[in-house]
């Protein structure tokens, strides 16, 4: 459902980011995007939306060529794609449940979204999902008087209520502690799940990563260096996509955790 071709970023600054990145994502999929600093996650997961211009190369949402739309049509199929922030990107004096709603202006017309007027049927929804999350109790609370792990439930819904097909989602737990980032990843998988949603996550933490999807791809200066099962990362492809390091003790850590897999979860 997603595909790139020969993807490839060159910021003005002559750092090249991408090097003509292939990448096929079935209809579904959440797959982990992982690799040391400066490697060109956060590019390539902002490339496929365009938030930012690839140099070259084609992005294919079905058969929607991302990379040949013209603004307008940009803006339609973005509908399509949910993004979730490492830093939440909430409104931060508006109410949770005008946070959420907010996902919805890609659909509403100038003049509602100007007035903030949704149709009732978002607004269930927004219920709905809120609900969901565990967060129903808090719709009238302002953003600012949340946790970082409520926040990050308020801009999941925000990005479900586009009634997206796929999540890009940048650095979601790397603001949070161990216990809420573990939380975060789970609902996010689970969602994607429940929905039949493709996602790319874009996550430091390795074991994280390891615990929850059924996909990794590993980035290294800008080219994927690892593509595969999550059990496949072994010592010597962690220290090809990071550079030496003792990778024995992230191992360890997924094997003693391993109580919160997936399938121990359902
Ligand atoms: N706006 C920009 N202008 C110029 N160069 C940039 C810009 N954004 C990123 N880069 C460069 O592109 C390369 C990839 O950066 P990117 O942020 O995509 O990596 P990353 O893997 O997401 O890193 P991190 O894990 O630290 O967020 C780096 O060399 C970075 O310096």
């Amino acid at each position: 459902m997603l595909r790139l071709e020969k993807l490839t970023k060159t910021y003005k600054t002559g750092d090249q980011a991408l090097k003509a990145v292939e990448l096929e994502v079935p209809e579904g999929q959440v797959l982990a995007l992982i690799g040391p600093s400066g490697a060109g996650k956060s590019t390539l997961i902002r490339c496929i939306n365009r938030l930012v211009e690839p140099s070259s190369g084609k992005v294919y949402l079905g058969d929607v060529e991302l990379t040949g739309l013209s603004s307008g049509g940009l803006r339609k199929e973005r509908r399509r794609m949910g993004m979730i922030f490492q830093e939440y990107a909430l409104v931060e004096r508006l109410s949770v449940m005008e946070n959420v709603l907010s996902g919805r202006l890609g659909y509403v017309s100038f003049w509602r979204s100007f007035l903030r007027k949704y149709p009732q049927s978002d607004v269930d929804e927004a219920y709905r999902l809120l609900d969901r999350v565990g967060l129903l109790a808090m719709a009238d609370k302002r953003a600012d008087e949340l946790s970082g792990g409520q926040r990050q439930r308020v801009g999941i819904c925000r990005a479900l209520i586009q009634d997206p097909a796929l999540l890009l989602v940048d650095e979601p737990t790397a603001s949070l502690d161990p216990k809420t980032s573990r939380q975060i990843m789970r609902l996010v998988c689970e969602l994607c799940k429940e929905r039949g949603l493709a996602a790319i996550i874009n996550i430091h933490d390795v074991a994280l990563a390891q615990m929850f999807v059924q996909r990794v791809i590993g980035l290294r200066a800008g080219a994927v260096e690892f593509d595969g099962p999550p059990d496949a990362l072994t010592p010597d492809v962690l220290t090809t996509i990071y550079g030496a390091e003792d990778w024995e003790a992230t191992i360890d850590k997924v094997d003693e955790d391993d109580d919160d897999t997936p399938e121990a979860a359902e």
